[in-house]
């Protein structure tokens, strides 16, 4: 039920990238051309950083974990997030556990972000000394850097300990700086309570990566005009393969929510190969990782349908041009509470790695259908500009 008076309208597409933004100064070159965001992963031993990287970035199956080796030296992982529309190319280096500051064999300067794994049962000396001496020196060689620590394995814990043990790590790191010099108190720490097991991984990794988009603010606002114009209360741009999302709107993220839009996405990607479009061989579908329902005439059940959205943004660019009338952008929903007043929560394809999940009020989304394929049209082509912009910022154009 949509309560007040219905404000639908178009999302406009015309404001969000009139400047080019401007890439922060953490950039560093590659040799494939790109500038790539490094983020340093360090912890002990065990601590669980060779199966972050693999289960967000590898579709390593959580469980599978428990068979990686360990690591003897410094991995460097260049991923494109998303893989194919530049946001964000990064380079992980996937550290061994006796790594120090003095062996790491690189400036900390290099760095955008220092990502720093504790076990949660780990509330010795070792850990938190090692966590120290690198928020110590990444702050003196860049104080932008973005530090994070993951408490890590959180799913081990009864709810209670979780957050007493989340609580004394916060706690003795703090304790621990401010001994060294009280002008540590100013070092910005986030941390974050995460697991391979669940979505906490998911979301945590998220949020440090919206540090690094440097148009998350562009994002943001496609984000709140689409909400604002399709009455609906929560959307969120998700990179499909990872299950990360790369920008929201203004609305609080909660977890329950997200959850369900991973858990989505997560069904979407391991059925979608069983779905085949019909036009498939006439017009090429989006180069989907891994292929998506694409049928029009598909549907997984009542609730849960699946259809293709020909329509085509227009764009000033040539190679958008060519590729927005190459290619066609799946869609589908499932309704979350059957009973009224339903919520639906909807998927569109946006480029070919993107995804704009949001849920809608289900009167909404049946009686106003085409004005939400409307709106998510100008999403579209809003993201796919910036999406552009950032391309050729990276490359240097
Ligand atoms: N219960 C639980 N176990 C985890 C989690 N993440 C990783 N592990 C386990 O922790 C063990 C070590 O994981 P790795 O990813 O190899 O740890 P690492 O930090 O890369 O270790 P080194 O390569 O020795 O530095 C494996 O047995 C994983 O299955 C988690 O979230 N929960």
């Amino acid at each position: 039920m949509v309560n007040g008076p219905p404000s639908y309208a178009a999302t406009s597409a015309s404001t969000p990238i009139a400047q080019r933004p401007q890439l922060n100064g953490h950039r560093s070159s590659s040799t494939d051309a790109v500038a790539r965001t490094k983020i340093l992963l360090l912890g002990l031993r065990r601590a669980g950083k060779t199966s972050i990287q693999q289960v967000l970035f590898n579709n390593l199956p959580p469980k599978q974990t428990f068979y990686l080796e360990t690591t003897m030296r410094i991995v460097k992982h260049t991923f494109q997030f998303p893989r194919t529309s530049t946001v964000i190319p990064l380079e992980i280096w996937d550290c061994p556990g006796n790594t120090t500051v003095e062996t790491l064999g690189a400036p900390l300067s290099q760095f955008a972000t220092m990502i720093f794994v504790i076990d949660i049962r780990d509330l010795y000396n070792q850990p938190i000394s090692r966590l120290v001496e690198f928020i110590v020196a990444a702050y003196q060689a860049n104080p932008n850097m973005s530090l994070e620590v993951f408490v890590h394995k959180a799913e081990k814990l009864q709810e209670d300990d979780k957050i007493e043990n989340f609580r004394q790590i916060h706690e003795r790191v703090s304790d621990r700086l401010l001994d060294i010099s009280p002008d540590y108190e100013q070092v910005q720490l986030n941390f974050h309570l995460t697991s391979v097991y669940d979505h906490s991984l998911h979301e945590a990794f998220s949020k440090v990566l919206h540090k690094l988009v440097d148009s998350l603010p562009y994002l943001e606002d496609l984000l709140n005009v689409f909400c604002a114009n399709s009455q609906s209360p929560k959307a969120f741009l998700f990179d499909t393969t990872s299950r990360l999302y790369i920008a929201t709107d203004a609305s609080p993220v909660d977890s329950a929510t997200f959850n369900l839009c991973c858990d989505y996405l997560q069904m979407l990607n391991s059925f979608g190969t069983l779905y085949k479009s019909e036009t498939a061989n006439t017009r090429r579908p989006m180069p989907t990782t891994p292929p998506l329902l694409t049928s029009s005439t598909s549907s997984l059940s009542a609730t849960r349908t699946a259809t293709s959205d020909p329509s085509s943004p227009k764009t000033t660019n040539s190679t958008s041009q060519r590729s927005s009338s190459d290619l066609f952008y799946p869609s589908a929903s499932t309704s979350l509470h059957p009973s009224t007043p339903g919520t639906t929560l909807t998927y569109h394809l946006i480029t070919s790695q993107l995804a704009l999940l949001a849920l809608l009020p289900t009167s909404v989304y049946e009686g106003r259908r085409g004005l939400i394929e409307f709106n998510v049209v100008f999403f579209r082509e809003g993201v796919q500009e910036i999406c552009q912009v950032e391309t050729e910022a990276r490359a240097g154009g």
